[in-house]
C-alpha cells in the first residue's frame, strides 16, 4: 500500500507544485491548510486556492485552525521581543512549534507516515541540508526543529530552482495562475512593516534620546521600537559627518546607542537554547547570524547548559539579540541557537 503523506498547502505555488510532485511519486496524499493569524479575508482567499488544487488533483484538503496556538507561540513572543528591544525571528519559532510541531501532530491524527512542505531544503535522514537553489534556501529557519522528526519529513522542492517550479506550474492549465501570483511576504502576518503590527498593540511613537557609546546625548529618535541593531536611518545625530548605526537599544529609558561602523563589529557571540543535531562540544564550522547574510568561519564552545560562545574568524556588523545563529558544515545544517549578546 502507498505510504500516506500530509502536505501543508498554503495556496502558493511552492506547496501546490509540492503536492503534485508527491502524487506523481505515488504517495497517498492529503492536504491541510493551517489558519494561523487573523488578517481579514486572507484565509478565505488562500483556502479557495487550496481547494481548487485539491479538486484538480483529486485529494482531500482540510482546514486546521491553529490561530490560538500561533498567537501564543509565535505572535505574542514577536510583539514582546520588540517591546524588550530585541529583533525576533518568528519563522524559526513557527517552524519548531507550528509547522513541524502542531502540523506533525495532525499528520499523526490522520494516520500519515510523512509530513511534506514546500520549503526549499533537503535532508539525508539525519541532517537538514541546504537547498540546491541556494538563493531560496530556507534551512536557516529550520535550525530549531526537533531533530528526531527529520526522517518523517519530505521536501520535494529541495532539488528544485524556484524558476523551474513556476515554469512547471505554468505548463499545467489548472495551475498556471499560481505561477504568476505575487510572492508571499517574508513574515506571513506582516503586510508592510513590523512597526505597523506593533502599532496595533502599543504606542511606538515616543521620542527619546540618542546616546554615543560613552553615554552622552548626541541626538533624538522616534521611539526605540522603530529601530533594530545595525539600522542606520530614521534617527537624528547632531553634527554627524559619517553614518551612525544602532548598537544598543535601551527599552527601560527609551534610548538608543549609536556608533560608527568600526565600533559595531563583534568577534564573539553568546548563544542560548542550542539545538544541535549531534552532540559536539567544541568544533569549527560556518555560522550565519541572519537569514540574508553570508556565512562566516568560526569556532564554537558549548557548555553543559546548552549555551555556547561563538568565536568568529572575522568580525561582523549588526549582531542582534533575538536572532538565530545557525551553524553549517558544507551543505549540512549542524544546528544553532538564539543570540543573547555579542562583543
Ligand atoms: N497556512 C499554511 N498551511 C499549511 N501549510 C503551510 C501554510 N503556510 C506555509 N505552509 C507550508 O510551509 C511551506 C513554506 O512556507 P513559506 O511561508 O515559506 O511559503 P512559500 O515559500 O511562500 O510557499 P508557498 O508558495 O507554498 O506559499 C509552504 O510551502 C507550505 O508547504
Amino acid at each position: 500500500m502507498a505510504k500516506k503523506v500530509l502536505v501543508g498547502m498554503s495556496g502558493g505555488v511552492d506547496s501546490t507544485v509540492t503536492t503534485k510532485l508527491l502524487l506523481d511519486a505515488g504517495y497517498d496524499v492529503e492536504g491541510v491548510y493551517m489558519k494561523l493569524h487573523n488578517k481579514p479575508g486572507y484565509h478565505e482567499e488562500n483556502f479557495k486556492r487550496v481547494q481548487h488544487v485539491a479538486n484538480y488533483l483529486g485529494i482531500k484538503a482540510s482546514i486546521l485552525d491553529l490561530s490560538k496556538d500561533f498567537e501564543e507561540a509565535v505572535y505574542k513572543p514577536f510583539i514582546e521581543s520588540y517591546r524588550a528591544g530585541y529583533t525576533p525571528n518568528p519563522c524559526a519559532n513557527c517552524n519548531r512549534q507550528i509547522k513541524f510541531g502542531k502540523m506533525l501532530e495532525y499528520a499523526d491524527k490522520v494516520g500519515a507516515d510523512y509530513l511534506a512542505t514546500g520549503h526549499y531544503v533537503r535532508h539525508d535522514g539525519k541532517y537538514i541540508l541546504v537547498a540546491k537553489d541556494e538563493n531560496k534556501d530556507q534551512s536557516y529557519f529550520l535550525f530549531d526543529i526537533d531533530k528526531s522528526i527529520i526522517p518523517r519529513l519530505i521536501f520535494p522542492l529541495g532539488e528544485w530552482r524556484k524558476e523551474d517550479v513556476k515554469a512547471y506550474a505554468s505548463k499545467i492549465d489548472a495551475l498556471k495562475n499560481f505561477a504568476t501570483q505575487k510572492e508571499s511576504s517574508e513574515i506571513c502576518f506582516v503586510e508592510t512593516t513590523y512597526v505597523d503590527i506593533l502599532k496595533e498593540h502599543m504606542n511606538v511613537d515616543m521620542p527619546g534620546e540618542v546616546l554615543d557609546i560613552n553615554g552622552n546625548v548626541i541626538g533624538h529618535h522616534k521611539g526605540y521600537m522603530h529601530y533594530t541593531i545595525g539600522k542606520r536611518r530614521g534617527f537624528f545625530v547632531k553634527g554627524a559627518h559619517e553614518p551612525h548605526y544602532v548598537k544598543e537599544i535601551k527599552p527601560e529609558t527609551n534610548q538608543i546607542v549609536v556608533t560608527t561602523q568600526d565600533t559595531l563589529l563583534a568577534k564573539k557571540i553568546m548563544i542560548e537554547r542550542l539545538n544541535m543535531i549531534d552532540e559536539r562540544k567544541s568544533f569549527s564550522c560556518d555560522v550565519k547570524i541572519r537569514y540574508r547574510t553570508k556565512r562566516i568561519k568560526c569556532r564554537v564552545e558549548v557548555d553543559e547548559k546548552k549555551n555556547c560562545v561563538i568565536y568568529l574568524d572575522e568580525p561582523v556588523y549588526g549582531v542582534a539579540v533575538g536572532q538565530a545563529a545557525v551553524f553549517y558544515e558544507g551543505e549540512k545544517l549542524l544546528g544553532g541557537g538564539w543570540i543573547i549578546g555579542s562583543e
